[in-house]
């Protein structure tokens, strides 16, 4: 990293002078000549061109340049005195970021020194996470916001979102035009029903809305100025909530299904009329409401439910990849999950699709897959009244047996891959985890057992990463939610074996989803489109992942392999007919292969950019 500050040697009344004299266009022209990078990480057309001067600048997290102002900058927008005279390269600001980061003591620390950060200077905040995405995305997603979720009315200072209120509902369109940016392209919508693994919180919900988006900049280049995060508030079932002096949200219990669906419509139906270009993504809803509203506006409106859709695709990418490396082939494997809600679910109908697309009956795919709950297996002579979403996957091969326990479902069932998203913590035990290797083991030599405890925060995972490669003596194939550490053990002949763990989490899909619909200006999200973002991110890893046995790329690669899901997305969206683009751009793309379209969405991926340092002196 290597410093320069042009503006030492700039004398700023005579510039000042200079650019007096200057018309205005002309020094648009001089500095789009010297400064193009400028030009092309900030789209014109798609962050609000400021005329605003000094501090209103400087307020303006999607304005704010930080010290990277030029000094053309510093004296057309009166902001000389106002910043340190230094200038500075996003890097060096970045590296400031990063030492303050590791000053604090606390991941929630960390969590509001960064949000804090994307307050005042989008364009910082993006290079940092985008540069330190390792690092970072912990802090600002899966496990930290978590812990943010259950505490963000305390924590609150500022408004980071639209915070839509039952209470409200006459003004719902109001208060989607009071969003001060332009038009979104999308926004994430949560009612706080059941956040990642920790159930209602409510309100406080709304911290996953703005995780979520941080990564569909972070993570795809989606524009920050074009993301909208919303909770709507329906009250909340949370005892701890409803008790807290400082909870943000209606102190009231939620109100009924019906009125929760009715709000929903009137919510839909909003925010269609006032931004009808706006991908709606519906994230953490109870798993009633997230069938019932994917089934409801699926068909009317661009949305898609993440946790059931994105995840079923990203857990399906990375199963393809498992079975690689697993031994048994793909057509002997037997699935149990542990688990048997929205993520369970739509992450079983999408390995189902998977099966129905390689040649199987949807009877015969299906069997491939025991579904486990707090009742034991799901089968259909259970006894219980099974809610509407389980009974696809009810068993009806048990003979009158009900098996009550995990280690009953594994004995009868010898799966080879164990799936959990229970969101209870440790419900993956010793035996449980070595009932599975045996079962594996019992089918030949070196086959490997696939075990992905995919429940969120990591205070839910069904098991850890170092417990998993040591109950299956190092030969695990996992992937988890949330992200645990490598780590060495030793092996029998006393060598040290380092296991890396993948992350099996939506992350990989949802971005690249989001920015396929939106560059495609599809009409709506298909199945397609979301069957196509796992095989292309099964495509998405390179040598040098698939020679260190991932299943998912690595983490430093998700804008890659969010490219490359965006791209097969457009695609599948032109192939099912929901792509508006015209026939003549689909051609001009068709005639070039992916190449072209891949640049068209590269050009397109927000990734803000330094002044490069000969460009920035003059
Ligand atoms: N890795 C990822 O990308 C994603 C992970 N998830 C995680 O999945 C988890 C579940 O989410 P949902 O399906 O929406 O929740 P849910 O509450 O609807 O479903 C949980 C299911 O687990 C079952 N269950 C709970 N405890 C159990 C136990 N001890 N034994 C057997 N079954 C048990 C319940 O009966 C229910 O069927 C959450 O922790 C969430 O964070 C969700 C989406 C994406
Ligand atoms: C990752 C995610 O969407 C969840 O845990 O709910
Ligand atoms: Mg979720």
């Amino acid at each position: 990293m290597t410093d320069f500050n042009p503006m030492s040697s700039i004398n700023i009344a005579e510039l000042e002078d200079k650019m007096k004299t200057a018309a205005l266009d002309q020094h648009r022209g001089y500095a789009q000549n010297h400064y193009p990078e400028v030009q092309q990480y900030r789209p014109t057309e798609t962050i609000p061109k400021s005329s605003a001067c000094g501090h209103q600048v400087l307020r303006e997290p999607v304005w704010n340049k930080g010290l990277s102002f030029t000094p053309e900058e510093r004296v057309s927008k009166n902001l000389t005195g106002l910043i340190p005279h230094v200038m500075e390269s996003l890097e060096t600001q970045s590296a400031r970021v990063m030492k303050m980061i590791q000053t604090r003591q606390t991941n929630i620390d960390k969590y509001l020194y960064l949000s804090n950060l994307k307050a005042q200077n989008i364009d910082l905040f993006y290079r940092v996470l985008i540069d330190n995405i390792r690092e970072l995305m912990p802090l600002v997603y899966t496990p930290t916001i978590g812990d943010v979720c259950l505490q963000y009315s305390s924590l609150y200072t500022r408004p980071e979102s639209l915070y839509i209120s039952i209470k409200q509902r006459k003004s719902i369109r109001t208060m989607l035009r009071n969003w001060p940016y332009p038009e979104p392209e999308i926004c994430v919508v949560t009612d706080g029903s059941r956040i990642l693994g920790l159930g209602d919180l409510g309100i406080n919900g709304v911290g996953i809305s703005i995780g979520k988006l941080a990564l569909y900049t972070g993570a795809a280049g989606i524009n920050p100025a074009k993301t909208l995060p919303i909770v709507l508030d329906t009250g909340t079932n949370n005892e701890t909530n409803l008790k807290d002096p400082f909870y943000l949200g209606l102190r009231s219990r939620r109100v009924s299904v019906e009125e929760q669906q009715a709000f929903m419509d009137e919510f839909m139906e909003a925010a269609n009329d006032v931004f009808p270009n706006m991908v709606v993504q519906f994230e953490d809803f109870d798993t009633e409401k997230a069938f019932k509203y994917l089934d409801r506006y699926r068909n009317k409106y661009k949305c898609f439910n993440d946790d059931v859709q994105g995840t079923g695709a990203v857990i399906l990418g990375g199963y393809i990849g498992a079975v690689n490396l697993s031994g048994v082939p793909v057509d002997e494997q037997r699935l149990v999950f542990m688990g048997a809600g929205s993520a369970g679910v739509g992450v079983a109908k999408q390995l189902v699709e998977y099966y129905t697309r390689r040649g199987l009956s949807e009877e015969e795919a299906k069997r491939k897959f025991w579904l486990v709950d707090t009742k034991g297996l799901v089968t259909q002579d259970r006894g219980d009244e099974l809610a509407e979403h389980k009974k696809y996957f009810a068993r009806t091969d048990n003979n009158g047996h009900q098996f009550r326990t995990l280690e009953e479902v594994i004995e009868y069932v010898k799966p080879s891959a164990l799936i959990g998203l229970t969101a209870t913590f440790g419900v993956f035990t010793e035996s449980v985890v070595r009932a599975l290797k045996a079962s594996v083991d019992a089918g030949g030599l070196g086959r490997r057992p696939i075990l992905f405890p995919l429940s969120n925060p990591l205070t839910k995972a069904e098991c850890t990463f170092e417990q998993a490669v040591q109950w299956t003596d190092g030969t695990v194939i996992f992937a988890s939610g949330s992200p645990f550490s490598s780590f060495a053990m030793k092996t029998p002949d006393g060598n040290v074996v380092d296991y890396n763990p993948n992350q099996g989490n939506n992350v990989y899909v949802f971005p690249g989803l989001g920015l396929g619909t939106i560059l495609a200006k599809a009409t709506k999200v298909t199945d397609n489109m979301v069957y196509t973002s796992a095989a292309a991110l099964a495509e998405s890893l390179n040598t040098d992942e698939l020679r260190k046995g991932l299943i998912y790329p690595r983490i430093e690669r998700v804008r890659d392999a969010s490219l490359i899901v965006a791209r097969e997305v457009m695609k599948a969206a032109r192939r099912d007919g929901v792509s508006k683009l015209s026939d003549e751009q689909w051609h001009e793309w068709e005639e070039w292969g992916d190449v072209a379209l891949t640049a068209y969405i590269k050009e397109r991926m927000y990734d803000p950019v330094s002044f490069p340092t000969e460009r920035a002196r003059f």
